[in-house]
């Protein structure tokens, strides 16, 4: 024994240029971990999966595996995409059109030395275990959507991979399909033992697939935690907006129980903060928490009432998301009784008011770029 820990996850200190873009980060993953990754479009989530897979060589940094180095470009080390331990689940699947399912299943295993029938037997375990078996000697074309993606995922896992990367490998499913592969595909990860990367744009599926998440912005991290963490305090505009919460960013004055917050675009919010909190701050506000008057309301329990007016609505599921423009903004979700109660439509003049109670302050998260400030609420 060294006493000194075995690194046996992914650790990632990157930059690739491509043409203007550029993506810089530097995380780790753990073995077991399902690291998801979230970013609006272009942020560059599929240039990090293709740099880790060896499709785009990096600019500079290193990428190691296991702690063996998968690329290092000060030492000139570059291991190619086809001698990498990586699995790879992509949106399209990409399966082979003119192999059956089961010589898709054997291609990996074939390519990494194993004779014909070893890699067809290895084959057939994983579409047994994928309930694939029957469909063994179709081809591609003669799949569902959901038979196509499992196909995909024994392909990826029939190599054994030491890091699996999955690039919206649920997105081009049918709702119902979606959540019974979503289910699978949830147990076959728990029994992965390697780091996992799961690239996601629904919010939803991050939650119920990852145990911590990785929010990429313009080639950056903005933020990264447990789904909980990101999800009860988003550190952008983007993530808010993901999770469904109202966000302003401002300066905290005032003690624990009573934090006033001056915000960037105008007015103030007052939160029953039991943490003090001082100097650049977010305020996370739920759309739930939020409740709109046409008159004046004259409860004192609300410690935070402004005006505003309306400028649209979107029918939810089972409620009205109404939009409403005043200082701050405010997305505001109420029933469609209420609206037909308050008589809302555009232009329609409001009060909005919330408890102090229900707004979360915290410090403005130091690994935020600055100059998201001005722009970090969803409303101004
Ligand atoms: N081959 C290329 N050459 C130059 N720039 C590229 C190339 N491929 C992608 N880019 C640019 O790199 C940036 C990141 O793209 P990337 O595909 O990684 O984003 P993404 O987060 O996966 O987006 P999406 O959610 O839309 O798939 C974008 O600005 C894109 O235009």
């Amino acid at each position: 024994m060294t006493g000194l820990p075995q690194v046996t996850g992914l650790e990632v200190d990157a930059v690739v240029r491509r043409g203007g873009f550029h993506l810089d980060v530097r995380f780790a993953v753990a073995p077991g971990e399902v690291l998801g990754v979230l970013g609006p479009n272009g942020a560059g989530k599929s240039t990090l999966l293709r740099a880790l897979a060896g499709l785009t060589e990096l600019s500079e940094g290193r990428l190691t595996l296991g702690g063996a180095a998968l690329d290092d470009v000060a030492a000139g080390v570059f291991v190619s995409p086809e001698r990498r331990p990586v699995g790879l689940l992509f949106q399209n699947y990409r399966l082979f059109p003119h192999l059956s399912v089961r010589d898709n299943v054997a291609f990996g295993p074939r390519r990494q030395g194993a004779g014909r029938a070893a890699a067809r037997g290895t084959a057939a375990e994983w579409l047994t275990r994928l309930g694939l078996a029957e469909l063994a000697e179709r081809k591609p074309a003669q799949l569902s959507g959901g038979q196509a993606q499992r196909a995909a995922l024994a392909r990826a896992l029939a190599t054994e991979p030491s890091l699996l990367l999955l690039d919206e490998p649920l997105a081009a499913l049918d709702a119902e399909t979606r959540w019974s592969v979503r289910a699978e595909l949830r147990r076959h990860l728990t029994d992965f033992g390697g780091p996992t990367l799961f690239v996601t744009h629904d919010p939803l599926e991050a939650m119920v697939m990852c145990s911590r998440l990785l929010v990429l912005e313009e080639g950056r991290i903005v933020q990264q935690g447990s789904p909980g963490e990101v999800a009860r305090r988003p550190a952008t505009r983007y993530v808010a907006k993901l999770v469904g919460l109202n966000l302003y960013a401002g300066a905290a004055s005032g003690g624990s129980g009573a934090v006033t917050v001056s915000l960037d675009g105008g007015g103030t919010l007052v939160s029953a903060s039991e943490t003090p909190v001082a100097g650049r701050v977010l305020v996370a506000l739920a759309p739930t928490a939020i409740a709109l008057h046409i008159t004046e309301p004259r409860d004192s329990s609300y410690r935070n009432v402004w005006r505003g007016v309306v400028e649209g609505m979107e029918l939810l599921t089972d409620r009205v998301r109404v939009s409403v423009a005043g200082h701050p903004d405010a997305l505001v979700d109420i029933t469609a009784a209420a609206v037909a109660e308050l008589s809302l439509a555009e232009g329609t003049s409001v009060w909005l008011t919330a408890k102090a109670t229900e707004l979360d302050v915290y410090p403005y998260p130091d690994h935020t770029r600055q100059d998201v400030g001005s722009s970090v609420g969803v409303n101004r």
